[in-house]
């Protein structure tokens, strides 16, 4: 089933704990939802280990206090339970009163007492951290040997970035509650947190609605895929088309096999050349091949969507074409040559609807990425008006009134040569039906990873993918899509 868009809403660990400050002044019980939370750790984890030595490792604040009501859960059902405690809980706090209410043994915060734990549970900093992890916290997750539970993120990890601040330790399983965090679904967090489980623990909806969410994880329900009903014909379902050169011209013509694949009503090929026009009329007898210069085709109106990029050579042409296509007022997917044209003035690229770099062109045309990936994609996409898709195995994708999705349905293999053509056809394929440009981004993301994870079904792990695998697929996508 389609999941609502506030079930994909992810919340930073700032508006995470706005949402808690709301529950509370309408009235929760703060040392409910703790308990709540440390319920749902230990349900979670009681489903994937047998009882085994656990030790719960507790921070001062909140996350600690969680770790308290796992280690009292746990041992009511007969699990050899200790807490080695980093450092007490501010009196009178949730932690505090969670603490005093375990009755087990207390161990001294040392290597000694971690060398005999066969499963650590990780209860030193959630959404409170505040700083760099050192010191003997970093130091003792460091030496963890053993299957480790994170509550809420594994300690260290920002739960904004998904990047570890200092150190972060690698979990097996990650519990959180209420709503993922970008820092889930980030590289590295994503890989750090092992599997993750959302767990319900009973936030109010009004307090959850309090905080309007900024970024989403990309799935059917955040867009829809364009309708096609029978009063519709080819022109009604948009005109791409897609520049190509002699130098790559297969480039060009994987993102108009994806675009017409994806339901744009007709796709042409503009060659650059004579020679790159009769290489383009080898191909799909579908496809429309437009003889030398591209520009002619701008007088047509209705050629809506343009990808610029795919196969095209960085040059300063490729530049003005994307220039011209943009101040003719036309929806621009650039890609591949278009963005290393534009290298170091990103400006050049204000009009396009829709950049789609991979981490080496947007350092190209951005400057060096910095730690924080979502941010350095809402930077990219205020500066040019553009949606930015920054493509990875996370995708990001960002607009310039800073809503963001992050992407996570692409298997490894689909970093291969050729996949971002396809890429930015299937953006281009459903700018041209009128799909808004960041629903347009978002649901070619998905369907790209989607086409790869059908492609690859029943394969082990490794298999390898070509760029071509995709295009069957693309079908049954789309049908994933509308179910
Ligand atoms: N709505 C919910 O999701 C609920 C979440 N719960 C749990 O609560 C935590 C967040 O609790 P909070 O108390 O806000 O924060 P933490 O427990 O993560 O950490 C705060 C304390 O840790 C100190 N700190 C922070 N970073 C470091 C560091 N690198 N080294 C040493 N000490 C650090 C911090 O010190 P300050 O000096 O910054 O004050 C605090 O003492 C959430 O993650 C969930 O697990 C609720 O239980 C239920 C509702
Ligand atoms: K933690």
């Amino acid at each position: 089933m389609t999941p609502s868009p506030s079930a994909l809403a992810l919340l930073t660990p700032d508006e995470m704990a706005a949402v808690d400050r709301a529950a509370i002044a309408g009235g929760a019980s703060g040392p409910a939802l703790m308990r709540a939370a440390g319920a749902a750790v230990a349900r979670a984890l009681r489903k994937r280990f047998r009882p085994c030595r656990t030790l719960i490792l507790a921070g001062p604040g909140n996350n600690g206090g969680d770790g308290y009501v796992v280690a009292r859960l746990l041992e009511r059902e007969g699990w050899p339970v200790s807490v080695a405690a980093l450092a007490p809980p501010r009196p009178g706090s949730d932690a505090a009163m969670a603490a005093a209410e375990w009755r087990g043994p207390v161990l001294p915060f040392t290597p000694e007492t971690l060398a005999r734990a066969q499963l650590v549970v990780d209860a030193l900093f959630g959404a409170g951290l505040s700083r760099e992890l050192d010191g003997p916290a970093a130091a003792a997750l460091r030496a963890v040997r053993v299957p480790l539970v994170a509550v809420d993120v594994p300690s260290g990890l920002d739960g904004a970035t998904g990047e570890p601040r200092g150190f972060a330790p690698q979990a097996a399983l990650t519990v959180t509650f209420g709503r993922l965090k970008p820092g889930h679904l980030l590289l590295p967090g994503r890989e750090l947190c092992g599997e993750v489980v959302l767990a319900d623990i009973g936030l109010p909806e009004a307090a959850l609605a309090s905080v309007a969410p900024r970024a989403f994880r990309n799935a059917p329900g955040l867009w829809r895929l364009p309708e096609r009903g029978a009063q519709h014909h080819k022109f009604s379902h948009g005109h791409v088309t897609i520049p190509g050169g002699a130098a790559m011209p297969g480039a060009a013509r994987l993102a108009a096999m994806s675009a017409r694949r994806i339901g744009a009503g007709l796709v042409t090929l503009a060659a650059e050349d004579t020679a790159t026009a009769t290489l383009f009329r080898q191909g799909e007898p579908g496809l429309l091949v437009s003889a030398p210069p591209p520009e002619d085709l701008l007088a047509d109106e209705r050629r809506s969507a343009w990808v610029l990029g795919p196969g095209l050579p960085p040059r300063p042409e490729t530049l003005a074409l994307l220039r011209r296509v943009v101040e003719a007022g036309r929806h621009v997917v650039a890609d591949g040559g278009a963005l290393t044209a534009a290298a170091g003035q990103p400006h050049t690229l204000q009009g396009a609807a829709i950049l789609t770099p991979h981490a080496g062109e947007f350092a190209k045309v951005f400057g060096a990425l910095r730690r924080d990936r979502l941010a350095a994609a809402r930077m990219a996409a205020a500066v040019t008006g553009a949606v930015v898709v920054l493509k990875g195995s996370d995708s990001i994708i960002a607009a310039p009134d800073g809503r963001a999705a992050i992407n996570n349905n692409a298997p490894p293999a689909l970093a291969t040569a050729g996949s971002g053509d396809v890429l930015a056809g299937l953006a281009g394929g459903l700018l041209a039906q009128n799909l808004p440009p960041f629903e347009a981004a978002c649901a070619a993301a998905w369907l790209h990873g989607q086409a790869a994870t059908l492609a690859l079904a029943g394969a082990a792990p490794g298999t390898p993918l070509v760029a071509e695998d995709l295009l069957p697929q693309l079908r049954a996508a789309w049908i994933a899509a509308t179910r």
